[in-house]
């Protein structure tokens, strides 16, 4: 956490990846990825769900304990999901606290600006390390009316007073979700402690991508923030059509995949 703001401080930008699993995990690990997030987008790209809303601590967890227990280097965050936090700082410390102790995570993310302070606040102060995430925020996509920029405006400045409140509580971070790039730049430039950008333009300290977008592994049209950098979906596709033909065609397995 210290080493990202020293990053910050020599204007090094740094990547986050989401994880949800040992091999991913130990693969961005190894390929240098500084942090790891164990997203509750897993309900959209682990469990199927259509919204990140349903998704539960008890789910997420053995998924934060798998990412833990691949990586050597990376720093864990563990999402907290939807109703597992904002109830009360109380409600966000309990939640924080079974991720870290059963899941290992090393610090946990949730969702929300000013008012959610006081939870930040009661986290940091346990020992909890926080990353926050403004802009937009997906556990609340029917309150902003769907997938839709964020902080256009005068909202500008109630973001900037967002990440500040956030990190006057003691966040170590902040991901920053489909802001204009002229607005992210401000709040990072407002701010002492490094931004995540997803959509956020090129001016953050850190860009962070869900994976199976960054890898080509989901299908679909991708949001416009995402960059393609494999063809996954193929590449499997391809394998398990190869693999099929194969066993169809009596060719797998050979004397060599055979025990006499
Ligand atoms: N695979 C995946 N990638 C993500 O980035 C992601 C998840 N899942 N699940 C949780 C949230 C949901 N997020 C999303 C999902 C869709 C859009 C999207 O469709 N955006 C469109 C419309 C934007 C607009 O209308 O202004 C885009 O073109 O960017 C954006 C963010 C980001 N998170
Ligand atoms: C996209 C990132 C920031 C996230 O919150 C998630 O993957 O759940
Ligand atoms: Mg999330």
């Amino acid at each position: 956490m210290h080493h990202l703001r020293e990053l910050k401080e020599r204007g090094e930008a740094w990547p986050m990846l989401t994880a949800y699993d040992m091999y991913t995990a130990e693969l961005f690990d190894e390929a240098g990825i500084p942090v790891l997030l164990v997203g509750d987008s897993a309900a959209n790209n682990v469990f199927g769900y259509d919204t990140t809303v349903p998704v539960t601590v008890d789910e997420l967890l053995p998924l934060v304990r798998a990412v833990t227990r691949a990586v050597k280097y990376a720093l864990v965050v563990a999402d907290l999901p939807f109703g597992s936090y904002q109830l009360s700082p109380e409600q966000a410390l309990a939640t924080a606290v079974r991720f870290m102790k059963e899941g290992r995570a090393h610090a946990v993310k949730l969702e929300g600006g000013r008012k959610f302070a006081p939870h930040v606040e009661a986290l940091t102060s346990a020992g909890v390390p926080v990353m926050g995430h403004i802009g937009f925020t997906p556990q609340s996509e029917h309150n902003l009316g769907g997938y839709r920029v964020q902080g256009r405006g005068t909202a500008g400045e109630e973001l900037v007073a967002d990440a500040l409140a956030l990190q006057e509580a003691g966040a170590f971070s902040v991901v920053m979700e489909m802001v204009p790039a002229e607005v992210a730049k401000q709040v990072t430039h407002s701010l002492q402690i490094p931004t995540v950008g997803i959509g956020a333009g090129p001016d953050c300290d850190a860009q962070v991508l869900v994976w199976q977008d960054m890898a080509g592994l989901r299908r679909g049209k991708a949001p416009r923030f995402v960059k393609r950098y494999a063809n996954l979906a193929g590449a499997l596709s391809d394998a398990a059509t190869a693999f099929a033909a194969d066993v169809r065609r009596g060719e797998f397995p050979a004397a060599d995949h055979s025990f006499h």
